[in-house]
């Protein structure tokens, strides 16, 4: 049996491509022990630390229990057999087979060198009747490099207060949905307040409101002209008033046979059922005795021109509704019915505070060794006044318990709503935000399967305070010190707890679809809130209008630049594949959109630094020809050839600059111009269809590739274009490398290749 599962085991791990998953499973025997050893055998990190202990529990025969344990490869198939298989086997109890998209949703995975969890139950030795119970979350890599060994607390029966510490720490991870949800439910509304109306701006509406008077309060007219008894027809008429907006001509009433002079939004005077507009009129020169006469050449019919009372608004009506947001409009709604005062959610007031020993002021004009400068707090008070909150600023808290409790005290007797803290909540020693935070309050989760911001801590803190605040409670976010794991998870989390707050209805961010301009490789594991830069696009690549994310570059999530400018997250599912530009994914947006970057299409020279697919830079390729190509006479297009740039990880510095030296040296080039440009991995195949394309199908006149021409086993470029070229141009490599000789010796090393396919030359 031993050898069984021993085979078994190998057998999924040998297999690429490949999950292992145990769920919930308790180890109590030396077969399962093994089951585990022989998976983790390959884990120097688990032979150097977690192992020897876990084999230790086993020795003392003391209960192990694996929550999560899972070899990552891929795919998430193999996990539901292997996990059925050890059913088969059958260790006398269930391990439960998870399956597909939910084993990997609900998989604990580690996908770095973990260490061991700080967990208060540790530090409790079993007593005699006692279980000893180890939570195990193990992640192994391909490389098998990654474990980390929880041991929990023991399943021991504990007073309230300390199974609630207990729990809150737990290291189970929640989807991105179930945290969100779980902070929804906890956020509360705040009271209403009543709040001069100019003041309500950007709040929620906490009561319906209703006009006090009719819009417009008396018949007005719409335009500039002379207010007529309908029946009288055209014809000439004297003049018996003039009626402009803002004056009343009281007494004046039109009858049949005279007219009124009267600007648009005056009132009608009595009599009168409709309005001529003065390009309808004729001034007569003369004058009788004093009267002015006007020539009507046309006939109008009653109620012509006029607004009736109340036609823009009726009295009693309500204008606005609770729960709707006020913006400007609704400004001016509530002054043109009068209504001074409003009754809204008021703003949440959210505080900051940084932690971690290397912090130092922004002001700080020369780092010490191992310094930096504190940019999160700044830019979280910026993303909260951006919310419209009110802020409180609470400095920077030092790497110690006391420092922490100390500030967390004084948020506490603050009236404050919201309090989030950054850093300080992954797995480091000197992490003490979540065992402060399980210690005040209650944890609802302590890691979000996502990617960035794992370590993301959900609290609700109950007031200490016996003013105004007692009972009241404050949800603190614990981010991630990395900024930009801090942000995203402001956005994802904090942003619509705020909302909510605040009395939005609807407190989710809005999502938008957009395609991608290039490819981006998913994570395997996390679902990944990938930072990019949506733009209204006349050809998103479908042929029809829609928006394209440009990515922000290297999505390091400490890499600050990388949130720059961004105005959408895309969220990328977790199945480690490599999504190919002109993909549609969710975009979920973080700012406004308004202020999109030049459309591509509007802007020619942008258009080249674009690297959409060939597929999609075609389709925009062909919708520019009929405007540009016309006085192009030779059609260039440029393939970069680069698994970084391809994969997202690295800018395309080359591929812009061959565009800049084509289009510019277009007149020396015979009228040359770049039309199309597009970026594919190393890999023949990829390279060979972007460039049949473009041959045959595009009929290009010249194609540039860039990359991929040296002597690693990665670089095939010139196997590609071998491939396909009907006639090679021997000429065209000589002149290319006595050129490329003269600005360096290495040239000699370049594998540049040329040749013609069909009519399209290629060159390399
Ligand atoms: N062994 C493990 N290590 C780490 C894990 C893990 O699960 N196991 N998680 C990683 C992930 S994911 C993240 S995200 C970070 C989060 O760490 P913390 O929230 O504890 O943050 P710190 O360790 O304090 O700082 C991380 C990083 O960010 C910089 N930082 C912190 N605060 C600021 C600030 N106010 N302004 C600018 N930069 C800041 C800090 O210097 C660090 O470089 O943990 C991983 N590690
Ligand atoms: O989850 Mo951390 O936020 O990847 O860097």
């Amino acid at each position: 049996m031993e050898l069984l599962v021993d085979l078994i085991i190998r057998l999924y791990l040998s297999v690429a491509g490949h999950m292992l998953r145990m769920h919930s499973t308790v180890i109590t025997s030396r077969m399962e022990l093994l089951i585990l050893l022989a998976a983790l055998e390959e884990s120097s990190t688990l032979k150097k630390t977690s192992q020897p202990e876990l084999v230790g529990a086993i020795a003392r025969r003391d209960k192990v229990q694996i929550i999560d344990f899972c070899a990552s490869r891929s795919s998430e198939k193999a996990a539901c057999t292997l996990s059925s298989s050890l059913d088969d086997i059958g260790h006398g109890r269930q391990s439960s087979p998870v399956a597909g998209e939910e084993a990997v949703r609900r998989c604990n995975v580690h996908d770095y060198v973990a260490e061991t969890e700080p967990v208060e139950g540790r530090r409790r030795s079993p007593g005699p009747s006692q279980v000893r119970t180890w939570f195990l979350s193990v992640s192994i890599s391909i490389s098998f490099q990654s474990l980390s060994l929880y041991p929990s607390q023991p399943r021991i029966q504990m007073d309230c207060e300390e199974t609630r510490s207990c729990l809150s720490l737990s290291p189970s991870m929640v989807s991105v949905d179930e945290a969100l949800q779980t902070v929804l439910s906890v956020a509360p509304r705040l009271e209403p307040v009543k709040v001069p109306f100019q003041d309500a701006l950007g709040l929620v509406l906490a009561e319906d409101v209703v006009a006090r008077d009719p819009v417009p309060p008396f018949r007005a007219s719409i335009m500039d002209g002379y207010a007529v008894v309908a029946s009288d027809g055209p014809g000439e008429y004297p003049v018996i008033s003039e009626s402009r907006a803002g004056s009343d001509e009281i007494g004046a009433t039109v009858t049949p046979t005279n007219v009124a002079y009267v600007t648009t939004g005056g009132p009608i005077p009595e009599g009168a059922d409709a309005v001529v507009p003065i390009e309808n009129v004729e001034q007569i020169k003369d004058t009788y005795g004093g009267v002015k006469f006007v020539k009507i050449f046309v006939g109008a019919s009653p109620g012509l021109n006029i607004r009736p009372v109340g036609f823009d608004i009726d009295k009693g009506a309500t204008i606005m509704k609770s729960g709707e947001l006020i913006g400007t409009s609704e400004i001016g709604l509530l002054a043109t019915v009068g209504v001074m005062m409003v009754k809204v959610y008021p703003r949440p007031t959210v505080a900051v505070l940084s932690t971690g020993d290397e912090l130092v002021e922004p002001t700080t004009q020369y780092l010490s060794h191992g310094q930096i400068r504190d940019s999160n707090r700044s830019m979280l008070l910026a993303a909260a006044i951006q919310q419209q909150c009110k802020t409180v600023d609470l400095g920077i808290a030092h790497d110690n318990e006391e420092d922490l409790e100390r500030i967390l005290d004084y948020a506490n007797s603050g009236g404050i709503d919201i309090l989030c803290t950054s850093g300080g909540v992954s797995m480091g020693d000197r992490d003490f935000v979540k065992p402060l935070l399980a210690k005040r309050g209650t944890i609802h989760f302590s890691k979000v399967l996502m990617k960035p911001g794992k370590p993301i801590t959900f609290a609700e803190i109950h007031y200490t305070s016996t003013g105004e605040s007692a009972g009241k409670k404050i949800l603190a976010f614990g981010l991630p010190g990395n900024p930009v794991s801090c942000l995203v998870c402001f956005n994802l989390f904090a942003v619509p707890a705020i909302r909510h707050l605040a009395g939005w209805t609807n407190p989710q961010l809005q999502r938008v679809h957009a395609r991608i301009a290039q490819p981006i490789k998913t994570d395997p594991v996390r679902p990944e809130f990938h930072r990019a830069i949506i733009s209204w696009e006349l050809n998103d690549g479908s042929g029809k209008p829609g928006f394209v994310a440009e990515s922000t570059g290297h999505q390091m999530s400490s890499r600050l630049l990388s949130m720059k400018s961004a105005n959408v997250l895309l969220e990328l599912p977790a199945t480690g594949a490599v999504l190919s530009a002109g993909t549609l994914v969710q975009a979920i947006l973080i700012s406004d959109i308004s202020n999109f970057p030049l459309t591509k299409l509007q802007n020619s020279m942008d258009l080249s630094s674009f690297p959409l697919n060939p597929t999609i830079r075609s389709d925009i390729m062909h919708s520019q020809t009929s405007s540009e190509s016309q006085d192009a006479t030779v059609i260039v297009a440029i393939l970069t050839v680069s698994d970084t740039v391809a994969f997202g990880s690295g800018p395309d510095r080359s591929g812009p600059r061959a565009i800049s030296v084509v289009n510019s040296s277009s007149e020396k080039l015979g009228g040359a111009r770049v039309f199309a440009t597009a970026v594919v991995p190393d890999e023949v195949d990829k390279i060979q269809d972007c460039l049949k394309k473009w041959c045959d199908v595009d009929k290009v006149d010249l194609i540039l590739t860039l990359g991929g021409t040296g002597f690693s086993p990665r670089d095939v470029t010139p196997e590609a274009t071998k491939g396909l070229i009907e006639k090679e141009t021997p000429g065209l490599l000589y002149a290319m490398l006595q050129e490329s000789l003269k600005v360096t010796p290495f040239a000699m090393l370049s594998r540049a290749t040329a040749g013609i396919r069909a009519s399209t030359l290629v060159r390399i």
